[in-house]
């Protein structure tokens, strides 16, 4: 799982946050504004209104002291407004001009700033924060009224400065709290965003995506997520999807395997077929159809072998032809199918007869051929001799009548050295051609025949 993870760089849940996160974040810097700007005018306004209770409380105490010429009285009086945390400078200006006096920080009439010591004194020390820009006032009339007189006489005006660096100061606290508030709401918020957005989206994203990587990929399974929704979501209709995909993919899979299956079967027996159509032209090319006995050409190529051995072992060999007597009477008198069994019967009394090792060939027609390694011309006679009795007893039934036929034969012995198959076949040809010349059905030797002529 954890080497999944570089996979990618930023998590959903990580990026979503982001960007909700910066959007409250400016959402909430703009709200914090606006209630900081609102509190900022609350405060002012109600520094305005405190200053405004001033004049009733110190009024009385001040209009005295001048009327009276009490520099000291109005001295204190100025110095305890001075000290009202929202006043930064008092003056009086007297109609008389007499009992003028400044503390704080104050403006001229030339509106610059001025600053007077707690005796009056103007000092160069100035107020750190906003200046002058910042000063606002408020002026209020002072006038005697003593027992002596009905109307009240104008005495001069009091003028009260205050700061905007008094609001602020005061508003520090209040800004402070707004702002340790939203840093706590965006936190909290932030984690619980996190928190839910890493558990509904992120983690089961994580999973399905773990879980498709497990995958075999040579049969993957439905896959299932840890979810506990009840409802169906996006997520859940996706793995929905996903497995349905994976049900489809087996299927088509299984479908191939299937036909690759059968395929395979169906190459297996074209093959087979195949092998034994190449198998029984093999056969056709090398045996007779009719006896089964190898054909012309098959009992060439056997008896050159045989031959060559016969020449380096030293051995003899012989070999018998045969010719089936009077054939074409046979066929005309029981036809022609009558003379195909006759064929076979002989076929089967020469294989029967003879050993493995002997070469037994159909040169064609009713004409046979038989190889005898090993064999010299006297055991080679006994052994045609045998084949033309068993000929002569081979009887086969056509109709109501018995059908018997004969054979007559040729030997020669292989004369050892540079006869040849065809070199044997004429000079048993000629033995044959004799024994048909002696009446047939019977066995005639080429040496005989060599001798007598
Ligand atoms: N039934 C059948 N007859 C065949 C087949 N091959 C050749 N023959 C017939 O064999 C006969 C051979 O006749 P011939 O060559 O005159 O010889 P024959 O009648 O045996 O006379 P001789 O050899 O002198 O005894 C012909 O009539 C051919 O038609 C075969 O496969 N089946």
């Amino acid at each position: 799982m954890p080497s999944l993870l570089k996979h990618y760089r930023r998590s959903i849940a990580l990026h979503l946050l982001l960007v909700i996160f910066g959007i409250y974040f400016l959402v909430a810097v703009l709200v914090t504004v606006i209630q900081l700007y609102k509190e900022y005018e609350n405060t002012k306004k109600e520094f305005y209104n405190e200053i405004q209770t001033l004049p009733s409380t110190f009024g009385k105490g001040i209009s005295d002291s001048v009327w009276t010429y009490n520099q000291e009285l109005l001295q204190s009086i100025l110095q305890g407004m001075y000290n009202l945390p929202i006043v930064v400078g008092v003056k009086v200006s007297s109609l008389d001009q007499k009992m003028d006096f400044q503390i704080g920080a104050v403006l001229n009439e030339q509106h610059q700033f001025e600053y007077y010591d707690s005796k009056g004194r103007p000092t160069e020390q100035t107020l750190t924060g906003l200046g002058s820009q910042a000063l606002f006032d408020h002026e209020f009339p002072i006038y005697y009224q003593g027992p002596a007189f009905d109307q009240k006489i104008p005495l001069g005006t009091v003028t009260l400065y205050s700061n905007d660096q008094l609001v602020f100061e005061r508003l520090k606290y209040g800004f402070i709290l707004i702002l340790v508030n939203s840093i706590i709401k965006t936190c909290m918020l932030w984690f619980i965003i996190y928190f839910f957005i890493n558990k509904y989206l992120g983690k089961p994203l994580k999973e399905f995506t773990f879980k498709i990587h497990q995958q075999d990929t040579h049969s993957p399974k439905p896959i299932d997520l840890a979810i506990n929704w009840t409802d169906k979501n996006e997520l859940l209709v996706l793995k929905d999807s996903y497995n349905q995909m994976i049900q489809r993919v087996n299927n088509n899979q299984l479908e191939l395997l299937k036909l690759n299956q059968e395929l395979d079967e169906k190459v297996k027996a074209r093959t087979q077929d195949l092998e034994l159509a190449k198998e029984n032209a093999e056969l056709l090319a090398y045996s007779d159809p009719l006896t089964k006995l190898n054909n012309r050409r098959a009992f060439f190529d056997s008896g050159k072998q045989s031959l060559n051995q016969a020449d380096t072992q030293k051995h003899s060999l012989s070999l018998i032809m045969i010719d089936l007597d009077n054939f074409k009477k046979l066929n005309d008198t029981y036809g022609h199918a009558m003379g195909d069994k006759v064929l076979i019967a002989f076929a089967d009394m020469l294989k029967s007869s003879l050993s493995s090792t002997d070469i037994i060939g159909r040169l064609g027609g009713e004409e046979f051929a038989v190889i005898l390694p090993n064999t010299g011309e006297e055991k080679a006679l006994q052994i045609a001799e045998m084949l033309s009795q068993k000929a002569s007893q081979i009887e086969l039934i056509h109709e109501q009548s018995l059908v018997h036929f004969t054979a007559s034969m040729g030997v020669v012995v292989n004369p050892q050295g540079n006869a040849t198959i065809d070199s044997l076949l004429a000079q048993a040809d000629k033995a044959l051609y004799f024994s048909k010349r002696q009446g047939r059905n019977q066995v005639t030797a080429y040496s005989s025949v060599v001798t007598t002529t």
